[in-house]
Order: C-alpha cells, then sequence, then structure tokens
C-alpha cells in the first residue's frame, strides 16, 4: 500500500474535487460518512456519551459531519470547537452551520482551561483537532487540552491520524500528541504511524478508502510502501519444476568465532530453508565439528585460525555472501573481510560484527559490492552513520549513505525499513516474539538465500524481512511471544512461504434450515 506525504494528500484532494467534479465539501462529507459508519457499525445506537474535540480547519469539519450524523441517528454526543484561533476553514464553517441546524444551538466553544468537560472514564472521545494541516506544535491551553484527554481513561478514536503529530516530518513535542486507541486514517497510512519516536502513538490504526482520485493514487510515486501480504505476493518468483540445485544459487555463510557458532550455524540454515540451492559455510577451525553436526546439508572450509577468522579462501563463484554473525571484530578479522570485500564480484549482506568491522575501519566503505544489503538495527546503524536528531534525520541520513555506496540499507526496528536509493518500503509482517537472540542472524540467511536464488537486492531484502516476520508470527502463535526461539524462526519459514498463498477464510455463515 502507498504511503503519501501531507502535500500529496493535500494535493490528492485538489485533483479528485477538480476531475470528478465533486467539492471539497462533498470530500468532508464522504470522510466523516466513512467514520459514521465505522463507528454506527460497532455502537449499534448505543448511549455511550461521545465527546467529540474539533479543532477549526477540515479534520475538525470531519468531527462536525461524525457529530452531526450521530445526532441525526440518535446518539448521545457532545461536540467542542477548540477554538484556537479565528481562522476556520470554509469546510469546517459550513458545517459549523449544519450542525446547528439540525441541534437549534452552537456547538461548545472552547477558549482556554477552564472550558474543558468532564468526561467519564467509560464515555467515548473523537479527536479531530488537527489532521494533516498541523503546521507547528500546539501549545498553551490547546496543548493542555491534549494532555488532558490522554489522562482521561475514556476510549480515544482519532480521525485521520492523533492530533498534534505530523504525517510525514519529525515530532516536536512528544507531550503535545494526542495517544489514540484507535486511529481511522483517510486513503493510507501515515508515515509517522511506523517510526519508533511516533508508533506508540497509533497502537491500532484502519484505513477508510474516501475515493481519492484512483489515477492520482496509481500515478503518483508514493513517499514510502508499507509492505504487507498482497505485496509480499506480488515479489514471489515461483520455482521451475526443472530445475536443479544449481539453479537455486550457491549462498557463501561466512560467520562465527570461539563462542558464537550459533550464529553461524542459524544463518547457514536460513539460508538453506529459504531455498537457497547450495550453501557453504566459511569459519573458525573451532566450529567444525558444531557446524557439520548441526546443518549436514551445508558444505563448511574453515579458516586456518582456530578461534577467529584471518584470511577467507573458497574456490567457488557464489551467487550471493553472507558475512559478519558471530565474527567479532579483531584486526585480522577485520583484514580478512577488507580482502573479502576486493574479491567479491557477488552482492554481500553484511549483519552485525561485519557492520562493526566496517565501523572499526572505515576504508572498507568504498570497498562494499554495488548492490550489496546492509542490515544494521540501531546500535549498529548509529556505529556506521552517526547519531542523529530524530527519526526522520535518520532516514535522511540512511539515503545518503545507501545513495552513496549503492547498496540496500535495512533499517531493523519493530517496522523494519528498507532504503534505496529515495525509496522506503516499511515491514508490516513481525511482532515481539522476534525480539530474540540470534533473530537478525535468521534474517541475514534468509536475504542472501534469495538473492542466490536470483531476486535482485532490493527485492530480496523486501520479500526476506516480510517472510522473516511472518516466520516469527506464525511461530508465536503455537509457542507465544516469550517461547519462541531463533531456531523456531527457521523452522517456520516454510510455513510464511504457504501462508503467503493461503487464502483467507470468509467468516462463516449461519446455516437456515430450509424444509
Ligand atoms: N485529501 C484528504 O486527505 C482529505 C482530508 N480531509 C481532512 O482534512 C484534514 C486536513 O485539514 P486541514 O488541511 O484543514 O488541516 P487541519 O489538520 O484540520 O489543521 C489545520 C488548521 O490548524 C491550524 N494549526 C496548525 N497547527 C497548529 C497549531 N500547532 N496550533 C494551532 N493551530 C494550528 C492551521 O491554522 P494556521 O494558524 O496555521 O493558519 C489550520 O487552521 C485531514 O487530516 C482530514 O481529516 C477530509 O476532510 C477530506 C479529504
Ligand atoms: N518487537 C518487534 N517487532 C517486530 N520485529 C522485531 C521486534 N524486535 C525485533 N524484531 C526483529 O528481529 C530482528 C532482530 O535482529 P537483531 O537485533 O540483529 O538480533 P540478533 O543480533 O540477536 O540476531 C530484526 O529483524 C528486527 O526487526
Ligand atoms: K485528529
Amino acid at each position: 500500500m502507498k504511503i503519501f506525504s501531507a502535500a500529496q494528500l493535500h494535493e490528492a484532494d485538489k485533483v479528485t474535487a477538480e476531475k470528478h467534479n465533486i467539492t471539497s465539501l462533498d470530500l468532508m462529507e464522504r470522510a466523516g460518512g466513512q467514520i459514521f459508519a465505522w463507528l454506527h457499525q460497532r455502537m449499534q445506537g448505543a448511549q455511550v456519551p461521545i465527546h467529540i474535540f474539533c479543532g477549526i480547519g477540515n479534520n475538525g469539519g470531519d468531527g462536525l459531519v461524525l457529530g452531526r450524523l450521530l445526532i441525526e441517528n440518535g446518539y448521545n454526543v457532545t461536540i467542542y470547537v477548540a477554538n484556537f484561533t479565528d481562522k476556520r476553514s470554509k469546510c469546517f464553517l459550513v458545517n459549523y452551520d449544519k450542525v446547528k441546524n439540525i441541534t437549534k444551538k452552537w456547538p461548545i466553544l472552547m477558549t482556554s482551561e477552564a472550558d474543558f468537560p468532564e468526561i467519564h472514564k467509560d464515555d467515548i472521545i473523537i479527536d479531530a483537532i488537527f489532521g494533516i494541516g498541523l503546521n507547528r506544535a500546539p501549545e498553551g491551553w490547546v496543548k493542555k487540552l491534549i494532555q488532558y484527554l490522554n489522562k482521561n481513561k475514556a476510549f480515544t478514536l482519532s480521525i485521520d491520524m492523533p492530533s498534534g503529530m505530523y504525517a510525514n516530518q519529525a515530532l516536536e513535542d512528544a507531550d503535545a500528541v494526542i495517544t489514540s486507541n484507535h486511529t481511522l486514517a483517510f486513503q493510507t497510512p501515515k508515515f509517522s504511524f511506523f517510526l519508533p519516536e511516533t508508533a506508540r502513538f497509533v497502537p491500532f490504526f484502519e484505513v477508510l478508502d474516501i475515493g481519492l482520485d484512483p489515477e492520482y493514487i496509481y500515478t503518483t510515486e508514493p513517499y514510502a510502501q508499507v509492505i504487507s501480504k498482497p505485496e509480499a505476493q506480488q515479489l514471489y518468483k515461483p520455482r521451475d519444476r526443472f530445475s536443479y540445485k544449481g539453479t537455486h544459487g550457491h549462498t557463501l555463510v561466512v560467520a562465527g568465532s570461539y563462542g558464537k557458532m550459533g550464529a553461524a550455524v542459524l544463518s547457514t540454515k536460513a539460508s538453506l530453508k529459504i531455498g537457497s540451492g547450495i550453501v557453504t559455510t566459511f569459519i573458525p577451525k573451532v566450529g567444525y565439528t558444531i557446524l557439520q553436526t548441526s546443518v549436514p546439508e551445508a558444505m563448511v572450509l574453515t579458516d586456518d585460525n582456530e578461534n577467529v577468522l584471518s584470511s577467507i579462501n573458497y574456490n567457488f563463484n557464489p551467487q550471493c555472501i553472507a558475512v559478519g554473525p558471530g565474527i567479532g571484530t579483531s584486526e585480522q578479522t577485520v583484514n580478512a573481510i577488507k580482502e573479502l570485500f576486493k574479491r567479491s564480484k557477488s552482492p554481500i549482506v553484511i549483519d552485525a560484527d561485519g557492520l562493526n568491522c566496517i565501523a572499526e575501519d572505515k576504508s572498507l566503505l568504498k570497498l562494499i559490492p554495488k548492490q550489496s544489503i546492509l542490515t544494521p538495527h540501531k546500535g549498529e546503524l548509529e556505529r556506521l552513520i552517526g547519531t542523529w536528531k530524530n527519526d526522520y534525520d535518520k532516514i535522511k541520513k540512511v539515503k545518503a549513505f545507501a545513495k552513496k555506496y549503492e547498496v540496500v540499507v535495512v533499517i531493523k526496528e519493530t517496522f523494519t525499513i528498507v532504503v534505496f536509493e529515495d525509496k522506503l518500503y516499511i515491514n508490516t509482517s513481525g511482532n515481539q516474539a522476534l525480539a530474540t537472540a540470534g533473530s537478525g542472524d535468521v534474517l541475514t540467511g534468509i536475504i542472501a538465500g534469495l538473492v542466490s536464488q536470483g531476486y535482485d537486492s532490493l527485492l530480496a531484502s523486501v520479500l526476506g524481512v516480510y517472510l522473516h516476520g511472518s516466520a516469527g508470527v506464525l511461530a508465536s502463535k503455537q509457542m507465544g511471544y516469550e517461547g519462541v526461539i531463533a531456531s523456531d524462526i527457521i523452522d517456520f519459514i516454510p510455513d510464511s512461504y504457504i501462508e503467503l498463498f493461503k487464502q483467507e477464510q470468509a467468516p462463516q455463515q449461519e446455516k437456515t434450515e430450509t424444509k
């Protein structure tokens, strides 16, 4: 699914109105109507008090439409307008009058803290204060209103996005954002929903289609892409019935050191399980028996050094190399990696200590083969590109890095982001079961195994991250979040492929007897 920026959404609004001969007011009616339908379906007329807090822009206008529809359908509604300026939007004003016409009184105007209403914890709060038009951090009593609503335990539903957050810009004041229980976003999720600093304000969201111009949606290069099952399905390359092991590529895994051979085992197994035809693993001597016993399907080459990698020699052309899990950063290993980079003609998936070796000796950077894939978690990324001011600054720096060295960067997080040139792909498939030692080593093997099978570096990264997340989720369904260890993620790789093409079960119909 495409993610558009706030500017693109404003543009889409304009284009839709022009091309489809409808007004912004019609669009607002549609948007508010969609929120109403969502609530009505769940509430079925229940008389729970609903408090709608509107700003004075179009987000507030959506709140007014919703309020009017709820009132017309007999709900118990109070509408408040946070009147922080008199520059109300046109569509807001029209809907403000419409509310008056049906209720015979104006919504309650709020101009200071003294106007904050009492809200019971079982009531419902609708947050329609700010949407994509926020252009500075809320201050003064408006900030206090946001904090007042956050302190309340009532269920909070945000319209389009939690008020106080920017769609695609860094947060200025984390104390001035609504923490919503549920967000109903129009047409597209917003990029901030997925970033570490802001995702906590949006624990759950749904996207409502408000019918913006399909051509605009289809043809416009998005700000970012969300990868979920339908997108991942399209990336899959079917296996040829007449293939042999060589067709599916030979992966070289360079991993392990004394005490960390498990990392080599995990990457090797993952690479085989994802479908690499042949895997050879290069390790220090100490790991020989461990590797051969744990993964009989893999071939093993050993370093001359007993405990760490010092010189990486092999006499074949792998389609992809995975480097880093458990190798440490001793001087001889850094040098061995340098020589490997110089020699390799294949893309390299660089993870963990492979990245730390680069951080130790930055001259390695320009030796990284083009189209390689770097898979840092937060700490590794920081050692690679330095610190960042906020999530958006981080993405900007990663984009510059990826362009400069012509590589793909996989920023590992709860919502992992794959960065290539100017493109951003956000993965949605994982869960907290993946937060376990060795999980990253598994991902390294998966991505390398996909490159070996002929996926280009970008597709291998995007699909690999998706399948890794999906395997974790499937494992957690049987073992709980806590029970999943990295080996379980590997065991569920086959299920993650099968799940990719599993039809969603249609909701069961009640059987009615006909005699
Ligand atoms: N195509 C779509 O997606 C559709 C979108 N729709 C809806 O429109 C929403 C966007 O509406 P919008 O552009 O009117 O902006 P919105 O968020 O209501 O707020 C802007 C107002 O707030 C003000 N202001 C800003 N920051 C402030 C601050 N810190 N403190 C105080 N004031 C501040 C700013 O005034 P300023 O003082 O800057 O002049 C301005 O008046 C969108 O989220 C969705 O809900 C649907 O109706 C239909 C189709
Ligand atoms: N809460 C979470 N939700 C989704 N994915 C997660 C979560 N925590 C960790 N992950 C994923 O698990 C992997 C952990 O990798 P990493 O930190 O390198 O682990 P290790 O170094 O132990 O192998 C990454 O792919 C990351 O995106
Ligand atoms: K809002």
